[in-house]
């Protein structure tokens, strides 16, 4: 599948969104290596910070499937600049995708920043510290 393809995935969920509090829609879309898409789209809770983000739902929907190899992430938000994932996103992003994985992140008017899981999270914690770390 083309790059083009999967940001046109992602797109497609933004009106899915359920964001009645920060009117600010987001759509996933994660391409596994067996070439299926899984597609997400962030929802948003009274409780705040409840609200899951549109990469996340697109990760648990593919991991809860049990999907486990991945190969492109695409996200977009109608933003002026690609819209940079948050924080958690990145650290469930380096938990399940390779360091090189590619990331798409996509702005209103379709400009594309191409880049990696790595670039996104560098020096981030993993399983091999939490192993190294225990009792
Ligand atoms: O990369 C991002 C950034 C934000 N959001 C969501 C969370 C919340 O619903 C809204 C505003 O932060 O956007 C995402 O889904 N992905
Ligand atoms: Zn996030």
């Amino acid at each position: 599948m083309e790059r083009k393809e999967l940001i046109q995935s992602a797109k497609e969920m933004l009106s899915k969104a359920f964001v009645p509090y920060s009117k600010f829609p987001v759509g996933a879309a994660l391409l596994t290596k067996g070439g299926e898409v899984y597609q997400g789209c962030n929802i948003e809770n009274a409780a705040y910070p409840v609200t899951c983000c549109a990469e996340r739902v697109a990760i648990f929907k593919a991991v809860s499937e049990g999907e486990r190899e991945f190969e492109a992430l695409a996200v977009i938000a109608n933003t002026e600049r690609p819209v940079p994932p948050c924080g958690s996103c990145r650290q469930v992003m380096s938990e399940f995708f390779e360091p090189d994985m590619r990331v798409y992140i996509t702005s209103k008017e379709l400009e594309v920043k191409e880049t990696t899981v790595k670039e996104l999270l560098p020096f981030s914690f993993t399983p091999g510290d939490l192993e190294s770390g225990r009792e």
